[in-house]
Parts: C-alpha cells; sequence; structure tokens
C-alpha cells in the first residue's frame, strides 16, 4: 500500500527542507499546485500555476436555476485556500509511487485523511519556537538573490503562521529545534512504524 506522510507546521518550522533531504533519498514529493507567485526564482516545492480548476454547476436559489462556478475537487487530494491563494494536489501524485511527503496545512491533512482510502495516510506536526523561525525566515530570505528581509517583516510572517498553526489534528509531534538529521531519521523512523 502507497503512504502519505503530511508534513504539517508553521512558516520557517522546516517544512520545505525536510522535503527536500526526504526527496534526495528518494521518496517521493508531492509537489502541490498552487496560483501564488513564486517568493524567489526557482522556488522549490510547487507547480506554479496561473489558474484554479474550475467547473460550473448548475444550483437552484430560490425559483431560479443558475449557473454558479465551483472548484472541481474531482482528481484532488486535498485543495485548500490560504492567505487569499489556493493549494491542491492530484491522486496521480501519490498513487504508485510508494512513500510521498506531502507538505500541507492542518484543514488540507484532514482532506487528505478523508479522501484518499488506498494510502496510509500519516499527519507530522512540526512544531518550532517563534524566535528560531524568525531566524530561519529571514536567513531563508538572505540566501536568495535580493533577499533583504526587515526582522519585522519576518517577525509579522511567523506570527501570523502561528495563530494559523495554532491547532492540528496530529499522529506525529515533531520539535524541528534540532539539526536537520535528527529530524529526517524521527521522520525515517516513523515511514517505518506506518
Ligand atoms: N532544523 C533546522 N536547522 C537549521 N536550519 C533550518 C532547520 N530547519 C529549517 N532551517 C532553515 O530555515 C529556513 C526555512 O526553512 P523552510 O523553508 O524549510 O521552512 P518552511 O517550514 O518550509 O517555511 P514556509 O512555510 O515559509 O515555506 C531555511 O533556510 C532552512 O534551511
Amino acid at each position: 500500500m502507497d503512504k502519505i506522510i503530511n508534513l504539517v507546521g508553521a512558516s520557517g518550522t522546516g517544512k520545505t527542507e525536510i522535503a527536500k533531504l526526504l526527496y534526495a533519498k528518494g521518496y517521493n514529493v508531492i509537489m502541490s499546485y498552487t496560483n501564488r507567485k513564486p517568493r524567489f526564482n526557482g522556488e522549490w516545492g510547487h507547480i506554479f500555476v496561473k489558474y484554479i480548476p474550475k467547473k460550473w454547476e448548475k444550483i437552484i436559489e430560490g425559483n431560479l436555476e443558475i449557473e454558479k462556478m465551483i472548484i472541481d475537487k474531482t482528481d484532488m487530494i486535498a485543495c485548500q485556500e490560504k492567505y487569499g491563494n489556493y493549494y491542491w494536489a492530484t491522486k496521480d501524485q501519490y498513487k504508485n509511487k510508494g512513500t510521498s511527503i506531502y507538505v500541507v496545512c492542518p484543514h488540507g491533512a484532514n482532506e487528505v485523511k478523508q479522501n484518499v482510502k488506498d494510502a496510509d495516510v500519516v499527519t507530522i506536526f512540526l512544531v518550532c519556537d517563534e524566535e528560531e523561525r524568525i531566524k530561519r525566515i529571514i536567513k531563508r530570505d538572505r540566501s536568495t538573490k535580493n533577499g533583504n528581509m526587515k526582522y519585522f517583516e519576518a517577525e509579522e510572517r511567523a506570527e501570523k503562521d502561528t495563530d494559523y498553526f495554532k491547532i492540528c489534528k496530529c499522529d506525529y509531534v515533531i520539535d524541528t529545534n534540532r539539526y536537520f538529521m535528527e529530524v529526517i531519521n524521527l521522520i525515517e523512523s516513523i515511514i517505518k512504524e506506518v
């Protein structure tokens, strides 16, 4: 049976770097589609598109039959809006691919559990001190070509996410205030247990 490992965590907890390291080790990474613009050239972890999958459905409002635009979720494992942008992934991105890593928000992780019946789904909640996350957000920005993010900007992003990721229904919690390799080892031991 395939496995999907949902990685959930606020900005700066290390989700993307962890996914990258697991990808380098041979795991399949589900790159979510998004209509948000890349933060910088070559940003890894998403498929950047300019559309959201739409279809039109006839609904009845009062005595009138009207056509309404809805998101076409037919092949999706999750579809969530975050801060005004959409993120989604499709079933073909994990089927027959062994263990897949999926970076997703708390509601998206629940959706995966509801929508996927032909794979084992495990949610790992990554947590990390806010001060450390702020440092990491700045470090990541500085490592890009034109990065000059100010402390208060990073603080704002970290705080906003602290709220968004306040609660997560999960199977495991990992504190990522530790070396990358320790985090990877913990995740791999969870993968073996599933
Ligand atoms: N355990 C760690 N030790 C040292 N540096 C780390 C660790 N985890 C992440 N970092 C660094 O912190 C920065 C942010 O990490 P990353 O981009 O993976 O965060 P993220 O959770 O994906 O954030 P976002 O939700 O904003 O995309 C990167 O530069 C990364 O290298």
